[in-house]
């Protein structure tokens, strides 16, 4: 009978499931859209049901167009949007709120009052973390405070919080498995990377009960089955891994100094450090890229909030594109963004500068600015946040890298890979399968129950499908660079004005 692994990737925008054979190629994929809600300015929730009732929709989908059963699948191996976080109550299984999203900034003030008490540097050095309401912490603190009846029954043990992995884990074993990953687990500011334990002080300072927290657990590892009821018999479920770190598994970076960017909804920038934890000094995060075999691996990251998202904008917001891969069309369509620099600061900026009240800014319009310059703006905003971003990882490693590996949705634009490698002076590699998160996920759970047997087992799957060659003019560089920096330069003061 033929073996598959199901990969469930639950990203920012959609849930995907994408069955992968021992080769790591797709043999079904079903991938659905879910609701974004923006309740106020600068606040992003999801609906958990609904997350829950897409992601179990695309696993049946992905089984039912190949002709597969349960029996097919050896193991399921989970990935996420990180941070998210879901508080829901464990007797009815209902969510007590929306799930608050990663890139929501509800909690930037609480978060400043932190950062006045003195917590910063014991904050980092215990969680790799800088403090920012990208992370779960201050949100499991905002729904105990402004949902009405909820700290008490938290309090009585009755509510359990989980990022995405935990939820879907707890809805795939119908109530009986309430775990987190240990990369998943490193994005939540309240988990000790070294000691790998919730970190009990931090939860005081955060007033967060200890018992609503899931057991941390390595990546790659049995955790139990799926209730029968789900697939019509139990898949074990035996990894998982957060979206990002699951890509820089998926691309096989298992060297220390391996790098990978991910343009998904964010760009995330990821270095393996090894089994040592580097503390930057240039704005990016500590965290952990997986637990594996009694093992684990820590990473450098550099955090980009709206990317691909900026896109999304064009066509939802502006609607001057039609879809996605359109705006490269329409940026190839002129030779520059003559003069025009788009800033998308929709959600305050993340990796370098830290601002939670940077909002989206355009600059250097003209009478001759049409909406080709526009996009064509929006689509090297991806690039310069990269080179950016880049810069302070070679800073805090003391490499410099000569290739960049590249995977998410938007890696597939031609234009913006060439900029990106003109922008960086660097080699860009982009695989075969830009499905790395998914590719990762079902590498840890294929691991885990032998399916793979070693990490070299997976390394010849990494295919090469388009390689760019930086073709700039250094001076054009540095005067694009220089630009850029005076745009982010304006798009931060923007709040204090
Ligand atoms: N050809 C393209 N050019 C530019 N952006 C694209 C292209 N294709 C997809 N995207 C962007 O990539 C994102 C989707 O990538 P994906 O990796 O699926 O993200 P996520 O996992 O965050 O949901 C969307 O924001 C979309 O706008
Ligand atoms: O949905 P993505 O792929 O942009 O990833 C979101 C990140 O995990 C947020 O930290």
């Amino acid at each position: 009978m033929k073996k598959y692994i199901m990969a469930l990737d639950q990203g920012t925008t959609s849930s995907r499931c994408i069955l992968y054979n021992k080769k790591g190629e797709i043999v079904s994929l079903a991938q659905k859209e879910f609701k974004q809600i923006y309740p106020k300015a600068g606040w992003v929730e999801h609906d958990p049901m609904e997350i829950w009732s897409t992601q179990i929709g695309v696993a049946q989908e992905a089984l039912y167009k190949i002709d597969a059963t349960y029996e097919n699948i050896e193991a399921i191996g989970i990935t996420n949007q990180r941070e998210t976080t879901v508080v829901w109550n464990k007797k009815t299984g209902l969510p007590v709120y929306n799930a608050i999203v990663w890139q929501c900034r509800r909690t930037a003030e609480f978060c400043d009052q932190l950062k006045k008490e003195g917590k910063s540097e014991s904050f980092k050095a215990k969680t790799g973390l800088l403090i920012d309401a990208y992370f779960s912490g201050t949100k499991i603190r905002w729904i105990l405070d402004h949902v009405e009846g909820v700290r008490e029954k938290a309090e009585k043990g009755d509510l359990l919080f989980g990022t995405i992995e935990t939820w879907l884990i707890w809805k795939l074993s119908m109530g009986k498995i309430h775990v987190t990953d240990y990369s998943n687990a490193s994005r939540t500011m309240l988990f000790n990377i070294h000691t790998l334990q919730w970190d009990k002080e931090i939860l005081r300072e955060l007033d967060i009960p200890e018992t609503m927290l899931p057991a941390p657990v390595p990546s790659s590892y049995i955790y139990g089955e799926t209730d029968p009821v789900i697939f019509g018999g139990p898949v074990k479920i035996a990894g998982a891994a957060g979206d990002q770190q699951a890509a820089l598994f998926g691309q096989t970076c298992f060297k220390e100094g391996e790098v990978k960017n991910t343009y998904g909804t964010g760009c995330f920038l990821l270095m393996n450090t090894g089994e040592k934890p580097v503390q930057s000094q240039n704005g990016l995060l500590t965290t952990i890229a997986w637990g594996l075999n009694g093992k684990v691996n820590y990473a450098l990251e550099g955090s980009i909030f709206v990317a691909g998202a900026a896109i999304q904008w064009l066509r939802d917001e502006l609607e001057i594109v039609h879809s996605s891969p359109e705006s490269e069309l329409m940026a190839s369509a002129v030779e520059d963004s003559n003069g025009v620099y788009v800033v998308p600061a929709f959600v305050g900026m993340g990796a370098p500068y830290w601002n939670p009240y940077a909002r989206g800014s355009i600059f250097g319009l003209t009478r001759g600015s049409n909406k080709n310059h526009l996009v064509r703006a929006t689509l090297e905003s991806l690039a310069y946040q990269t080179v950016d971003m880049l810069k302070s990882m070679e800073e805090d490693s003391g490499i410099k890298l000569a290739s960049l590996k590249v995977d998410g949705g938007a890696s597939a634009n031609n234009l913006l890979m060439q900029i990106q490698a003109d922008l960086l002076d660097t080699i860009v590699q982009r695989p075969q399968c830009i499905e790395t998160t998914s590719l990762g996920a079902a590498y840890l759970a294929g691991l885990a129950t032998g399916y793979w047997k070693s990490k070299e087992d997976v390394i010849e799957n990494w295919q090469i499908d388009k390689t760019f060659i930086p073709d700039l003019l250094p001076e054009k560089r540095q005067e694009m660079i220089k630009g850029w920096e005076k745009a982010v330069k304006c798009a931060l003061v923007w709040a204090e004005c």
